[in-house]
């Protein structure tokens, strides 16, 4: 890892993998890691013929598509920013492989008619994925050495999609149906989101999917001590690349977890998502105290109606390895038992009207702490001593 990331180890811990140990003390704001994507993947279905030259975005950097007319590819027509951006795909995710695979699943859409969104969107990350075995075999090998077991249901969709994916694909010929499975396991398990812009009115969603091998190593907490930013838009030319700051102050050794969800979520659900999509029992601090809370006091870390995939309090007793910043400094003796984690809310989560969304502050200069925090979700900038 290079010297920002050097600010994190990996360490196996009992019962939760692979994960992401603080190596020294961190500030917070501080950026604890900077990572690109090995694979990117639109979320579109292959239902329209004509959606090639239809969408708003570059299908190479995600950008939003600003020039008219933007670069086409001339054998699919499927857009590019510009003609640097489509020279750059040519050569990594839209090679004559992908855009062979595409365009013949996108206009034999009839392949697909009747399958749900997931499938079609399983059939982009495989030939993104079976590409990377051709175009770089590294990051291929990177992707297969992430976490993922492969279920029942990862080996029947293999079985429907590697078929599907045989009579589209190009030679050289694609990799088995196990390999197929496992890859699918992998996807399930560790691509992230990349989010379409903050707005109060609509259904936040998926602008593409990407796979990125360091942030992979993050656990889950309820409550995390970092949040991840993502700048799509940005004119910089990584303007994919994942941004992770730490929310408060973190000693050297404590774990580093993200949310792999909104924090505002209610326990069931939490725990729902968790087990049903990561195949773990979250047993963090925040959830020892909400199993005890009935239905309706759930309610009370906020409304559980976000969706969005980020693509992660004490029991009674004193919990040693508790983060100290989750009760408000000097307060812990008065504080709600029922809602040990308050502090954690009216500090790190976001009030704008839907939003959902966590604030980190900016990063800190060498001598003074930030005291300005940034919504990862809807970009607000908002200065602490208003909290
Ligand atoms: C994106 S991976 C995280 C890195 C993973 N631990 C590894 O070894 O590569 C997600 C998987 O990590 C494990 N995991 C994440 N958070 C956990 C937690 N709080 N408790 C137990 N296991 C967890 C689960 O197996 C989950 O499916």
């Amino acid at each position: 890892m290079s010297s920002v990331e050097c600010l994190v180890n990996v360490a196996e811990i009992e019962g939760r993998g692979r994960s992401l140990v603080a190596s020294q003390a961190l500030k917070a704001g501080q950026v604890l890691l900077t990572d690109s994507p090995i694979l990117l993947y639109s979320p579109l279905p292959f239902t329209n013929p004509h959606h090639l030259s239809h969408t708003s975005y570059c299908n190479h950097c995600f950008k939003t598509l600003l020039q008219s007319p933007s670069s086409p590819c001339p054998s699919c027509s499927l857009l590019f920013c510009n003609t640097t951006c489509l020279s750059r795909a040519s050569s990594s995710s839209h090679s004559p492989y992908v855009c062979q695979a595409l365009s013949r699943l996108q206009t034999s859409s009839d392949l697909l008619l009747n399958h749900p969104l997931e499938r079609h969107v399983q059939a982009r990350f495989l030939i993104a994925a079976f590409n990377l075995s051709i175009v770089s075999p590294p990051h291929f090998q990177t992707l297969l050495s992430l976490q993922g077991t492969v279920t029942d249901n990862d080996a029947s969709n293999a079985h429907f999609l590697h078929s599907l994916i045989s009579t589209v694909c190009p030679p050289p010929s694609i990799p088995s149906i196990e390999l197929t499975a496992a890859l699918l396991a992998k996807d399930r398990l560790n691509a992230f989101g990349l989010m379409e812009p903050f707005n109060e009115h609509l259904e936040r969603s998926v602008r593409a999917y990407g796979i990125y091998p360091k942030a992979s190593f993050f656990n889950h907490d309820c409550l995390p001590n970092a949040c991840r930013f993502d700048y799509v838009d940005t004119a910089h030319h990584n303007n994919t690349d994942m941004i992770v700051r730490i929310l408060h102050d973190v000693p050297q050794g404590r774990e580093i977890c993200l949310s792999y969800f909104p924090v505002n979520l209610d326990y069931s659900t939490r725990q729902k998502r968790l087990l049903e999509d990561y195949g773990f029992t979250c047993d963090c601090d925040r959830c020892k105290v909400e199993t005890n809370w009935s239905d309706i006091d759930n309610d009370k870390d906020g409304d559980d109606n976000n969706d969005e995939d980020e693509v992660m309090d004490e029991d009674e007793e004193e919990d040693e390895d508790e983060d100290e910043q989750m009760v408000a400094p000097g307060d812990a003796e008065n504080e709600d038992t029922d809602f040990p984690h308050a502090y954690f809310f009216v500090t790190y989560m976001c009030n704008v009207n839907n939003c959902g969304g966590t604030l980190a502050p900016l990063p800190p200069s060498p001598a003074t702490p930030s005291n300005v925090m940034e919504c990862n979700v809807c970009g607000n900038l908002k200065n602490n001593d208003a909290i």
